[in-house]
């Protein structure tokens, strides 16, 4: 089913026959990678995968023809928001600037939660994961793989007591990518080790049953550890202990991707001590793939600090490698990530990437010295680590001593690491032999199975198992007759249906904006003055969720939320007409007829020339492509010179840029233009156009002018505007 990019996704069609929904197909995709260089727009890549057939370039490439080059590495927008449902919105916007994996949070605490929950309950902090809502979601995911013309990659996380039961629900539903490492069940969630281990056997079995790709869980140690490059050497221990296991479940090795985090931030001489470790990561793991994911530890309320963070974690994504390239939004630090963004940390992986396209060629890392001792010093204490273990019995020993996300650098340890009893922690005590004539007739079954010797397949003595025959799913709906996506989209329903305006960071109609202020006062007065100025606003239940002091007394840089309680209807607003502008032939033929001449400048003490030329120049679509004659004055042009030169070449038009708006010179100098045209008696035969990023028709005509044009304008908008305004004034 495709949708027409102007229309929103519809909600309840996706909602609807849910229980006869089948993924299109299981597994994970890459990228796939152009061969060689290739050419887009005037610029030639050396890492670029295939383009999109619809989709949001960066602001930026306007000036380059609104090209939108897709890096090589699979990049993922993470999400968490509660709401399934308002977050398909957000994986269409994160799908357009282009994200291809998704990845869903699940809400706090599922991972003990001991089975699956089914329906669509609303979640804390993330969405909780059911049947139903991987169907619908998967569900969008197809229709926005169709817009953009790429295909996206579903994740979700196996862990937990309930891990094996995930799987197969993820195995069985197509979803095409999961966290799963033991590990992380033990430290961080305190589920009995043993109980892990086994659950993750039999979970990755049926993931890799489903060719989903694998990541594991090394990331929490960065995130929960003190100091966070002092457990490098654990990381390597943590990977190479979850992606052994998983080959010897079965888990082919291109699966199974290892979740690195550069450890450190600015103020930190982030890129010296991150490098080797990247570096040693990668010689160490040659053949696995690299999900490379970005800083979340030393973030903090800045989101110009986080997204620096996230661009330096990007330099060492192209200067190692990354299969995948993970982001963080930048209000990670403040927030449960709002969804624009989501869109702002894709945007941030896009720029970087295509920006530092062909790295590799350019520079190399210098082993012999620094990098290489560090690299090969990390390996060393990994390699001790890992012996250590053996010394001590084995990995339930090593946890049961607090081995692990000890603050120390191994091998020094400060005794203060995560410690786990190998018979407790929740599940202790639950796991069973199996008999001697224990069979389960099931094809992915992990581990000892007394099948009787003729059997093919182990299903067929039960018909099928819902991995050969989904149609042995049992599909159930909601559970919760008010905790449900339906009870939910009834509270909007008036308002989605008339298509009230209102701001939203997270969820649909949830009233939030943010206001950046900058108060002239210390710190503890600005968060005062600063939520005093939000309820003036009439801002309800405001929150100062950053603060910055530009300078002790001299001032505050704030950025307060609050929400608004009112919505705007669009059928109050006029909103003028959208330009018809004239096909590309129409302009050719009418300029060939009859010749155009124009004369262009930068008026005032105006230097900025860019504008200007991409309206003209020919290379980027400009007004020449058309054939119209154009004599460009340069900048920082006087009005007189400019009025002058129309007289001298009995020119059609004159186009005038116009960027700085200081005391309103923009709007003086337009003014100047249509007054001195009429005094010279030129001004019905000539038209006048006024551009620039302050610009817009209504100032522009509002100051004489017949047409204004602000960012975003093509040369064609303006030559169809020339054409029929001619027309129109011989008419
Ligand atoms: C190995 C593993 N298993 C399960 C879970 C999830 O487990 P709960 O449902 O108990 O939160 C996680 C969590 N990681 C958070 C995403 C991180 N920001 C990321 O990008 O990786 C995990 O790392």
């Amino acid at each position: 089913m495709s949708v027409d990019p102007k229309e929103k996704l519809d909600i309840q069609e996706i909602l609807q026959d849910l229980e006869d929904y089948r993924p299109r197909r299981k597994g994970w995709t890459w990228r796939k990678q152009e061969e060689g260089e290739k050419e887009i727009g005037p610029f030639k890549y050396s890492q670029v995968a295939e383009g999109l057939d619809n989709s949001i370039p960066l602001p930026s490439s306007r000036n380059f023809g609104y090209i939108d080059p897709q890096p090589d590495p699979v990049i993922t927008a993470e999400i968490a928001s509660g709401r399934f449902e308002d977050d398909l919105r957000r994986m269409r916007m994160a799908a357009w600037h282009g994200a291809d994996h998704l990845m869903v949070i699940r809400t706090a605490g599922q991972s003990h939660y001991d089975g699956l929950i089914e329906g669509t309950p609303e979640g804390v902090g993330g969405v909780p994961i059911s049947r139903k809502q991987v169907r619908a979601t998967r569900k969008a995911l197809d229709i926005i793989e169709d817009e953009v013309g790429r295909p996206l990659n579903f994740h979700s996380y196996v862990s937990g007591v309930a891990g094996p039961d995930i799987a197969l629900m993820f195995a069985e539903e197509g979803v095409n990518g999961a966290h799963q490492d033991p590990q992380y069940n033990v430290l961080y969630r305190n589920v009995n080790m043993q109980r892990s281990f086994v659950d993750a056997a039999v979970a990755k079995k049926l993931m890799a049953s489903a060719d989903m790709l694998q990541i594991d869980g090394a990331h929490n140690a960065n995130a929960t550890a003190r100091e966070a490059w002092k457990v490098m050497p654990e990381l390597f221990v943590q990977h190479a202990l979850n992606s052994i296991f998983s080959m010897k479940v079965g888990m082919p090795k291109e699966n199974i991707a290892l979740s690195t985090v550069p450890p450190t931030a600015p103020p930190a001489p982030a890129l010296k001590i991150d490098l080797p470790y990247a570096v040693a990561l990668r010689e160490l793991f040659k053949g696995f793939k690299f999900r490379a994911q970005q800083n979340t530890k030393y973030i903090d309320s800045s989101t110009r600090e986080a997204t620096v963070t996230h661009v330096l974690n990007l330099v060492l994504s192209r200067l190692t490698s990354a299969d995948i390239q993970s982001t963080i939004t930048p209000d990670e630090g403040r927030n449960v990530p709002w969804h624009y963004n989501n869109i702002h940390a894709v945007n941030t992986a896009k720029q970087a990437l295509v920006g530092l396209d062909g790295l590799e060629d350019l520079v190399e890392i210098n082993m012999d010295g620094y990098v290489g001792d560090k690299a090969r010093e990390l390996k060393e204490r990994a390699i001790l680590f890992m012996e250590e273990i053996l010394e001590a019995g084995g990995y339930f020993e090593a946890v049961s001593e607090g081995f692990f996300v000890d603050s120390g650098e191994y091998p020094q340890r400060n005794a203060d690491g995560i410690k786990r009893e190998i018979e407790g922690g929740v599940g202790a005590g639950t796991i069973i032999k199996r008999d001697e004539d224990y069979m389960a007739p099931v094809c992915e079954h992990f581990g000892y199975n007394n099948l009787p010797e003729d059997i093919e397949d182990p299903c067929d003595l039960i018909d099928g198992c819902t991995l050969c025959d989904p149609d042995g799913i049992v599909y159930i709906d909601e559970l919760d007759e008010n905790d449900n996506v339906h009870k939910r989209l009834e509270k909007s329903e008036k308002a989605r249906e008339k298509d009230l305006i209102k701001p939203e960071v997270e969820w649909y109609g949830d009233g939030w904006v943010n206001t950046t202020l900058l108060l002239p006062v210390e710190e503890r007065v600005a968060e005062v003055a600063a939520m005093e100025i939000a309820k003036k606003m009439g801002l309800k239940n405001p929150e100062v969720i950053h603060k910055q002091a530009m300078h002790p007394s001299e001032g505050t840089l704030l950025e307060v939320k609050g929400q608004v309680d009112f919505s705007i209807d669009p059928e109050d607003l006029d909103i003028p007409e959208e330009e018809e502008i004239l096909s590309e032939d129409e302009i050719r033929e009418d300029i060939k007829e009859r010749p155009m001449k124009i004369v262009a400048a930068t008026v005032g003490e105006d230097e900025h020339s860019v504008g200007m030329r991409e309206i003209i120049d020919i290379k980027h679509g400009g007004i020449e492509k058309f054939g119209i004659e154009c004599k460009y004055l340069g900048t920082s042009v006087s009005i007189t010179k400019v009025v002058d030169a129309a007289i001298e070449i009995n020119a059609d038009a004159i186009l005038i840029s116009t960027i700085i708006t200081h005391n309103d010179i923009h709007r003086v100098n337009m003014k100047k233009l249509h007054e001195l045209c009429i005094e010279k008696g030129i001004r019905d035969d000539i038209a006048l156009i006024a551009g620039g990023t302050q610009i817009n028709n209504d100032i522009a005509v509002k100051s004489g002018m017949d047409a204004g044009y602000g960012k975003g304008t093509h040369g064609i908008d303006v030559a169809s505007f020339l054409v029929e305004e001619r027309q129109a004034r011989e008419e």
